[in-house]
């Protein structure tokens, strides 16, 4: 039996423990392979009942998970009680939210659970209480640099086949033009590149690359960051045989017509990738992290506080991001 899927509690206030808990309702509807929680048991079972929801949670070991979970939701117990408050914010959350996420990463390494599928965080309310991530992306860098190596974390959006990376990720849109550089890109293409082909399997993949500017600078005319820093990355990485196209216009690459003909567009900036996979399908994009030694995903979306303990939230994207995880982990690394 394979060993289980850790998922990350997230944030207690927001609609995570009900996506988890409603998942869980639907895992023979779904066949669901078999996951553990790391969290806080009590927070589940209080809204569980809230919910309305008749079910068993049993704190466990992830070695115990499978025997479990036909008839209990296995939930590895961190020690931290928070109480049930839908869409109230607590500072009191942070450790249980943070601990989650290493723990998790911590029983990957110890080989106990085969990846992670986190449920969303509320990056603000942590930051208050001193996390130093933008988000689960970096954090999880950081947790996997062995050695002192740093890792460079790519974000991938994905709807299906369509796949979207962002170069900058989690920072002010104006850090964004002191941080792009032919190698921050040529690094993310490598990335792309290579993961495309050991997790998804893809033999040779195509990647379209944006430009920053409106009509990726229309020749110098309105920026001129597309000749001196995308176009010479992408002429480095032809000569290393990348199959790489752009500086694509960012406003048409994403057309349905043109996206098409790429197994990845990488854009230069965070919402210039997420916006086009959240606008195709909200309900059904994943956010998966590549550059890492371990496999995880996540829904696309956050801790919609306002959803939080109303049953409403749709399961849809964290069910894929559990479908992508499974698949990712199920034969060796190529
Ligand atoms: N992976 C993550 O941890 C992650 C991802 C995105 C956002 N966030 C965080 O979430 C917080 C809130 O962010 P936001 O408001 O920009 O985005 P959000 O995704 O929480 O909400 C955006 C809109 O979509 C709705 N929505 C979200 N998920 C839904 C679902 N499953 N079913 C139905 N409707 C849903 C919300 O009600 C809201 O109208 C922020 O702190 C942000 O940083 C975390
Ligand atoms: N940028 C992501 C999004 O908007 O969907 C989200 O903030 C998640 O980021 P992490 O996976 O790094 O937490």
């Amino acid at each position: 039996m394979p060993s289980p899927l850790a998922i990350s509690i997230g944030e207690p206030a927001g609609i995570g423990p009900d996506l988890i808990l409603k998942i869980y309702k639907e895992r023979v509807a779904q066949k669901l392979p078999v996951f553990c929680v790391f969290g806080d048991p009590d927070l589940l079972d209080a809204r569980a009942k809230r919910l309305g929801y008749d079910l068993a949670i049993k704190t466990t070991t992830p070695g115990q998970a499978p025997e479990i979970f036909d008839h209990a939701l296995p939930v590895v117990d961190l020690g931290h009680r928070v109480v049930d408050q839908p869409g109230i914010l607590s500072p009191d959350a942070a450790p249980l939210v943070v601990d989650a996420i290493r723990q998790s990463v911590d029983a990957i390494f110890a080989g106990q659970c085969r990846g992670l599928v986190t449920a969303p965080i509320h990056k603000a309310n942590l930051y208050k209480e001193g996390f130093d991530f933008p988000g689960h992306t970096e954090y999880l860098a950081s947790l996997c640099a062995k050695g002192g190596d740093t890792l460079t974390p790519i974000m991938m959006l994905a709807h299906g086949s369509r796949r979207a990376v962002p170069v900058t990720i989690h920072m002010a849109l104006k850090q964004v033009f002191e941080t792009l550089t032919p190698d921050l890109i040529i690094e993310n293409v490598r990335i792309v590149y290579r993961d495309l082909q050991t997790r998804f399997r893809i033999e040779r993949p195509q990647i379209g690359v944006t430009g920053l500017n409106p009509h990726a600078g229309e020749d110098g005319t309105m920026g001129k960051e597309e000749i001196d820093i995308i176009a010479p990355a992408l002429q480095r990485l032809r000569v290393e045989g990348f199959p790489v196209d752009g500086p694509l216009p960012a406003d048409t690459a994403f057309a349905p017509h043109i996206w098409s003909n790429y197994d990845a567009l990488i854009a230069m900036y965070h919402d210039q990738a997420l916006i086009p996979v959240k606008a195709i399908g909200f309900d059904e994009g994943v956010n998966i992290t590549l550059g890492l030694p371990i496999v995880r995903t996540s829904p696309d979306h956050g801790t919609a506080l306002t959803l939080a303990g109303t049953g409403k939230a749709s399961p849809n994207s964290f069910l894929k991001a559990l479908a992508i995880a499974d698949e990712m982990t199920q034969k060796p690394l190529t």
